[in-house]
């Protein structure tokens, strides 16, 4: 699925903020990454989609080595990976169902008026289909986002600090929509620093918990 073999990175030449990190992230299981601020979470979720490549090591997705791929082979494979990303962003100048809509109008496809309304009813938004993103509320937004990142029905969601501007009742709102989705199948690795959001999520599903220290990756304790 996703995994990395000793993988190193670092944005500038010469000094490594991620090393020796080895990953697999099992199929159908539930997956946080946690470590704290600037640990490099967000470096590793960029990794995992091929947003960045390996400055050494071996990163295979869905088991094609990354830096064999060209531009569009990494565009193809980038389909099967949904990202909710920590700070989204949306056209504001379109309505919510069309700013879902947006992977499916890179991808060359059509809207299924029938899909696209039971995905918004799945998240809650149908009353907002039509409404502008500025005029959404903080959990309506990530939701929004989490319905664009699995509208091309991904293998694998990735979700970068997904509730981190929301309270606890919205958070876990959010949460439960990505336990679904995890009991539909789909492998999901969650970034977060919130220790309470794991522990409420593993009171759930099953989830594996790995933590990012010191530039490189553990696989945290039961305790958590
Ligand atoms: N595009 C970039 N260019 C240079 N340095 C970067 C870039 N993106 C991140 N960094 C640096 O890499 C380090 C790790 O950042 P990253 O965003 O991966 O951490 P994080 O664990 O996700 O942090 P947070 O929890 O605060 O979001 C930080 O020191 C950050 O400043």
């Amino acid at each position: 699925m996703i995994e990395m073999q000793d993988v190193s990175f670092g944005y500038h030449v010469g000094s490594e903020l991620l090393t020796g990190m080895t990953l697999s992230l099992q199929p159908g299981m539930f997956h946080f990454l946690t470590g704290p601020s600037g640990s490099g979470k967000t470096t590793l979720l960029r990794l995992c989609y091929a947003d960045l490549l390996p400055s050494s090591g071996q990163l295979k997705v869905f088991d094609q080595d990354v830096t064999e791929l060209g531009r569009d082979e990494i565009a193809m494979l980038r389909r099967r990976v949904g990202v909710v990303h920590q700070d989204t962003q949306f056209l504001d100048h379109l309505p919510v169902a069309e700013n879902v809509a947006l992977p499916l109008s890179v991808a060359g496809q059509g809207v299924d008026i029938d899909a696209m309304r039971d995905l918004l009813g799945w998240v809650q938004l149908a009353a907002q289909a039509r409404s502008y993103p500025p005029s959404l509320s903080g959990g309506e937004r990530q939701r929004a986002a989490l319905a664009r990142a699995v509208i091309l029905s991904p293998d694998v969601v990735l979700a970068d600090e997904p509730t981190g501007n929301l309270d606890w009742e919205m958070s876990m709102r959010l949460m439960q929509l990505l336990i679904e989705l995890n009991k539909s199948g789909k492998t999901v690795l969650v970034a977060t620093h919130d220790l309470n959001l794991i522990r409420a999520t593993k009171a759930q599903v099953s989830a594996r918990v790995l933590r990012i220290a010191g530039g490189t990756l553990h696989l945290a304790g039961a305790d958590l």
